[in-house]
């Protein structure tokens, strides 16, 4: 919440004085990403779960676009409505069905987020992904981040998957971070280093079983990169992010993963390639995205998506 003594500019017309004990004269100035959601808020969270469901989650998942059924294959799950989690957002977006499921994967306790926040919902980026920190506290040591994303490698084809191995952080270039205000050394350090974000053990595993489901040639590792939506891109944003080196483009991913590594989870993320993004201009009106090809596609590649995510999780379990 914001303080009311953090309120310095009094509103009216210009040289007015406005009586300041009056607090609707006090513009509202927004709290600090980092005083958000304090410590022992997400505390009190990751005990109604671990209390709840009576399980310690080890891997959290997080459901892209369309991508909820990576849930679906928990089993002996308890499932938590986010209206009824103390403290967390809801879900506003088709296909984000707002439920955090719990239970068991492959021999391993997940907990699976079936709607994940975006910036454009109007949602601070410490509350998009508050639930990481929640995760953590719940004992999580793995993120599994998952998105629909549009391909601008020319070589990407609609329903491929590309394993994340780095990104360009679109909206940490306008000055906006999870981790801006205060930094509370119980979650991570002031500056934390980016490079070997994207576990690369976990994504040479999860190459070797694409190869297994004989799906490589729909596989890719590439560079995902995340704008604040809920616009689709412009030909010439879409031209400049290629030039940068961008292979897929979202509205999410990049605050969850730098947050996990603030507190040191590992990470595993891809894109599921929803649609292709045109780099030239043309009068197609088959270049558009939309939100319901963008489900659809997610609908129709789910299976492979769902496999890929057990397989990877069995392998992490007969490892450990
Ligand atoms: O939650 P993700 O990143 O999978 O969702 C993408 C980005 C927008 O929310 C939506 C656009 O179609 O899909
Ligand atoms: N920003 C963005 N997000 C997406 N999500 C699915 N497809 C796209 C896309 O083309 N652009």
């Amino acid at each position: 919440m914001c303080s009311i003594d953090c309120c310095s500019n009094p509103r009216g017309k210009a040289g007015e004085k406005l009586d300041p004990s009056n607090a609707s004269n006090r513009p509202i100035i927004p709290t600090p990403n980092g005083e958000l959601y304090p410590y022992e808020v997400i505390q009190e969270i990751a005990d109604f779960i671990v209390k709840g469901s009576n399980m310690r989650p080890k891997i959290g998942i997080i459901c892209g676009s369309g991508l909820g059924s990576l849930a679906d294959i928990i089993q002996d799950a308890k499932v938590f409505e986010y209206e009824k989690i103390p403290n967390f957002p809801v879900s506003t977006v088709e296909g984000h069905a707002g439920k955090l499921v719990v239970g068991n994967l492959e021999g391993a306790v997940v907990m699976a987020m079936q709607g994940r926040f975006h910036f454009y919902e109007g949602y601070p980026l410490a509350k998009c992904s508050m639930p990481v920190r929640v995760m953590k506290l719940c004992g999580v040591e793995y993120l599994f981040a998952t998105n629909a994303a549009g391909g601008i490698n020319p070589k990407y084809s609609v329903g491929d998957i590309m394993l994340m191995h780095d990104h360009v952080n679109m909206l940490g270039f306008a000055g906006n971070s999870p981790l801006q205000g205060p930094n509370d050394p119980r979650f991570g350090p002031r500056f934390p280093a980016l490079v070997n974000s994207y576990n690369k053990e976990l994504i040479n595993k999860a190459l070797e079983i694409g190869k297994q489901m004989g799906i490589e040639a729909n596989m890719h590792v590439g560079v995902y990169s995340c704008l604040g939506g809920p616009t689709y891109e412009t030909i010439a944003e879409l031209k400049a992010l290629r030039m940068m080196g961008v292979d897929a483009v979202g509205m999410s991913t990049v605050h969850e993963v730098i947050t996990a590594r603030h507190c040191d989870m590992k990470v595993f993320a891809f894109s599921l390639i929803t649609n292709k993004c045109a780099t030239e201009y043309s009068d197609k009106k088959d270049d558009e995205a939309n939100h319901d090809e963008v489900m659809a596609v997610a609908k129709n590649r789910q299976k492979a998506c769902c496999e890929l995510v057990a397989r990877l999780i069995r392998q992490i379990q007969a490892s450990s």
